[in-house]
């Protein structure tokens, strides 16, 4: 696969499907098989074709992509999934919102071949998780809340980047057991709460804050997306990496740390 990688790419007329395709189409180590989205879609998006989703497994026997990139909802995202088991094609999603009896279906699908997930495929917040967790140690007591912001068709509340986060920081700081989110009327913060905010507004792309307060100080750690673009380039480059695994279960980090 030195030559590049063939994808296949699922919710492709989606906000992040066509970020996919248009990053695609700007490198030369990617090459799309093909693309399929629910609703059928006669204009090509980025030169490519669209196909409809009911084709995705005949289309995976007869086009044999190398990995396939799924952006869509959960319950699309394990038919996806699954189809890749029994076509043992690799299979990345960013996909948010998933049940724990969806997560432990994705799990079973890892079992037959490679499967990422990454709530985020931006390195800036790959950083930043890191950073949190570095930060929240060395303030043990401090308390902590958790801001995020997107756009106003965002499906699920709160992102799968803040549920990362607060797990992330649940297992620094065991004595956070409570996710409290939003606070109304008589509601004062108790010692072992995370306060968790979701914002919906415009066309935001991705905004994250943890705020640890404590001892007359406040340290706030942010992270931004510019636009959806960094998340498309980071899945590709998951992609890519994980064209050449064996089955088994995977995160982002595998992928980026591995480069
Ligand atoms: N991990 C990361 O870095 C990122 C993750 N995301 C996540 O990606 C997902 C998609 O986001 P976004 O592109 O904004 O969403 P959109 O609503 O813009 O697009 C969703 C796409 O999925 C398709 N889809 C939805 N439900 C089904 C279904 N049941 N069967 C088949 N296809 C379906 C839609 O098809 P149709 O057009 O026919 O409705 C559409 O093509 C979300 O879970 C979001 O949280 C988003 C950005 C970054
Ligand atoms: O739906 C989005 O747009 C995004 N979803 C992901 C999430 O739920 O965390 C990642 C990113 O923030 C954009």
């Amino acid at each position: 696969m030195g030559d590049g990688i063939r994808v296949a790419v699922t919710g492709a007329n989606g906000r992040m499907g066509r970020e996919v395709l248009a990053a695609a189409a700007d490198r030369k180590d990617v090459a799309v098989a093909f693309a399929v989205n629910r609703s059928s879609i006669e204009e090509t998006i980025s030169g490519y074709k669209i196909n409809n989703a009911s084709k995705f497994a005949t289309l995976l026997a007869s086009e044999s992509p190398d990995v396939v990139v799924d952006f869509t909802g959960p319950e699309s995202a394990i038919q996806y999934a699954t189809a890749c088991a029994e076509a043992m094609v690799p299979f990345v999603t960013g996909t948010t919102g998933f049940s724990d009896e969806g997560v432990e279906q994705l799990h079973s699908v890892s079992e037959e071949t490679a499967v990422l997930k990454a709530t985020n495929f931006s390195r800036g917040v790959a950083a930043l998780r890191r950073a949190v967790q570095e930060a929240i140690a060395a303030v043990p007591s401090y308390d902590i809340e958790v801001t995020e912001t997107h756009h106003n068709g965002k499906q699920d509340a709160p992102s799968g980047t803040a549920n990362t986060l607060l797990s992330d920081i649940e297992s620094v700081r065991e004595d956070l057991t409570e996710r409290v989110h939003g606070r109304e009327g008589d509601a004062p913060r108790t010692a072992g709460e995370i306060g968790v905010h979701a914002r919906r507004g415009g066309d935001v792309a991705g905004e994250h804050e943890v705020l640890v307060a404590g001892n007359n100080e406040v340290l706030s750690l942010t992270h931004r997306a510019g636009d959806r673009s960094i998340f498309a380039i980071g899945a590709l480059d998951a992609a890519a990496w994980l064209a050449e695994q064996p089955a088994g279960w995977y995160d982002f980090f595998d992928a980026i740390d591995d480069a």
